[in-house]
């Protein structure tokens, strides 16, 4: 029997949570069954877990002590024979950046914590908003501001006046940051005396952020009567390579993380308050960061360690959007999606989720559920293995701007495997990613991967392009076109023919030339390229086609313009 025990507390109530699959009884009476066995239960919920129901859960809030507890717990599995899980927590509630971007969203983000009292979460954080970017600012200007400069930077002062403000606001202490904020300005002098800003250093500077924004949060739980503590990542197993700046998770990292959370929960509750973004690197032992927006893969690493039955990340919008709501404001959320559709979706440029994020979740068939921290009731969305595609269309539609593009058409002084096999061994050897392909016997055209840069590294990958071209020259004639687009559509490739005809008829009326255009083989995205300067009027368009039921605004163009409406719909 597919079942599992957990225990947890808030609050001085204690709760016990049996997970099990739901291919047995139904779970209301499952729950049943299993209610004699808790003590003095004061409350009880029961809740599927999954979009696909593969889990339910049962929850019973009851006035006693973990020792009572743990005695009917033992009993309960000694009964019914239910396998413990390793872990006590609930769920993982990752918070990003505008979530706690100031004292009075901390306090929010505190309520909506304590109105969840049957879930016993493991919080992710990110550094408060604005934070990342000022740090990495800051670093800039030190390295050519001069060591005497260094401590009056904008940046600095920024950071400075909003994280005392924060905690002076929270009415916590601020010896919680003291240490931090002034470790902050000593590598901000080191740096103008260096005159340089490693990437390794990099990382270390824009720790700082989650460092801080974590410690204010653990504390003012305290103060409120939560107990909560403070866990940096890199303390705590979060082992990754050595690619500072993009540094990835290494499998070594799951059961430390798992040792350590489940441990310290065991010897001593509080809820852990955990910095999202950061790691250790394997090698030099230094502070890693995990890519920007990298918190989201923080949580779902923990997910997974701890074999959770939820990642929650939440937001600042309703969920994942039919486009990005900066582009089109009546973008609306998209209800369900699977992994595949939401790794491609985040791969392909969507800012709400990390491009990694979805690995450890996909792996460990853990739901994501991503939500609104200023809007809780909205129902977000749930991320799964599979969904109900019988009516599914399209799902969302992704652009990525600033993409450059090669054309490589060959002078055939190789043979066709040689030609792509050479192609593509020149990218590798030059460690430069590539994210869409099309070929064709005698030519390739392909777009580069810019996701794994900072913005301020373009220049750099200015003249590493300028070196893939002069390597590609010596077998094929090479254009490089720069400032394209990748507009990505996601969803139901099952019915491309549709998606791909009323994309070209949009595309055809807005006179938009295709450049480039591929199938991925997740078969769950048809990315097309086109010019930057035409990009966001296309992603319009194509979403009043697929997404709004009236009669669209293109429809409406078109209608007064040359065409009729039946040619479009
Ligand atoms: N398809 C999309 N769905 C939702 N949000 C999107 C989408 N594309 C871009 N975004 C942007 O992503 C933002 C949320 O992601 P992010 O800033 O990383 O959140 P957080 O910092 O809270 O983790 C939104 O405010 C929105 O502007
Ligand atoms: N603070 C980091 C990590 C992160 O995940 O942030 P957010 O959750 O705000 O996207 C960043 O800005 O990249």
């Amino acid at each position: 029997m597919a079942s599992a025990l957990q225990l947890h507390g808030v609050q001085g109530n204690l709760a016990v949570t049996l997970r099990r699959s739901m291919h047995c009884e139904p779970q209301i009476g499952f729950a049943a069954f299993v209610a004699p066995n808790v003590p003095r239960p004061c409350c009880a919920t029961v809740r599927g877990v999954s979009g696909n129901n593969k889990v339910a859960s049962f929850s019973v809030a009851c006035k006693a002590t973990t020792s009572d507890v743990l005695e009917k717990k033992k009993n309960v599995t000694e009964n019914e024979n239910l396998n413990e899980t390793e872990t006590s927590f609930t769920c993982v509630m990752k918070f990003g950046g505008s979530s706690v971007a100031s004292a009075e969203r901390m306090k929010e983000v505190v309520n909506l914590i304590l109105s969840f009292p049957e879930e016993r979460p493991i919080v992710v954080l990110s550094a408060m908003g604005k934070t990342t970017n000022k740090l990495l600012l800051a670093g800039e200007k030190a390295v050519s501001c001069g060591v005497t400069n260094a401590s009056n930077i904008d940046e600095l002062c920024f950071i400075k006046d909003l994280h005392h403000r924060t905690v002076d606001l929270l009415g916590v202490d601020r010896c919680v940051i003291a240490k931090h904020l002034e470790e902050l300005e000593q590598l901000l002098k080191g740096i103008a005396m260096m005159k340089e800003l490693t990437k390794r250093t990099q990382d270390y500077l824009v720790s700082f952020g989650e460092c801080m924004s974590t410690r204010i949060f653990a504390a003012y739980l305290n103060k409120m009567g939560v107990k909560a503590r403070q866990y940096d990542a890199f303390e705590i197993g979060f082992i990754t390579t050595d690619d500072f700046t993009n540094a990835d998770i290494l499998e070594a990292t799951y059961p430390a993380v798992a040792k350590r959370l489940h441990g310290d929960w065991l010897s001593d509750p509080a809820i852990p308050i955990v910095t999202g973004f950061l790691g250790k690197a394997q090698k030099s032992c230094a502070v890693t960061t995990l890519g920007r927006g990298g918190s989201d893969l923080t949580a779902t690493t923990i997910g997974k360690a701890l074999g959770l039955p939820e990642i929650q990340v939440w937001k600042d919008v309703d969920g994942v959007l039919t486009c990005d709501p900066n582009i089109y404001q009546q973008a609306e959320p998209v209800p369900y999606l699977t992994f595949d559709e939401a790794a491609e979706l985040a791969y392909f440029g969507a800012q709400v989720l990390h491009p990694q994020s979805m690995r450890p979740a996909r792996e460990s068939d853990i739901p994501v559920r991503v939500k609104n921290s200023y809007n809780p009731k909205a129902p977000g969305t749930l991320i799964t293995k599979a969904r109900d595609m019988s009516k599914a269309v399209l799902t969302s539609i992704v652009l990525k701007r600033n993409v450059t593009m090669l054309d490589i058409v060959s002078t055939r002084m190789l043979g066709q495997y040689g030609f792509l096999a050479k192609v593509f061994s020149t990218f590798e050897d030059l460690g430069i990613s590539v994210d869409v392909v099309a070929t064709s016997e005698v030519s390739v055209s392909l777009t580069l991967d810019p996701s794994k840069l900072w913005s301020r590294e373009l220049i750099q990958q200015a003249s590493e392009l300028d070196h893939v071209v002069e390597e590609l020259e010596k077998i094929a004639v090479v254009k490089l076109l720069q400032n394209r687009s990748i507009i990505s559509l996601i969803g139901n490739v099952q019915r491309s023919s549709l998606i791909l005809e009323k994309a070209f008829r949009v595309l055809r009326t807005l006179g938009v030339t295709v450049q480039m255009i591929s199938q991925g083989a997740s078969k769950v995205n048809i990315s097309l390229v086109v010019n930057d300067s035409e990009a966001e009027q296309c992603v319009r368009a194509l979403h009043s086609v697929f997404f709004e039921s009236e009669i669209s605004e293109l429809e409406k163009d078109y209608k007064n313009g040359n065409g009729s409406v039946a040619e479009l719909s």
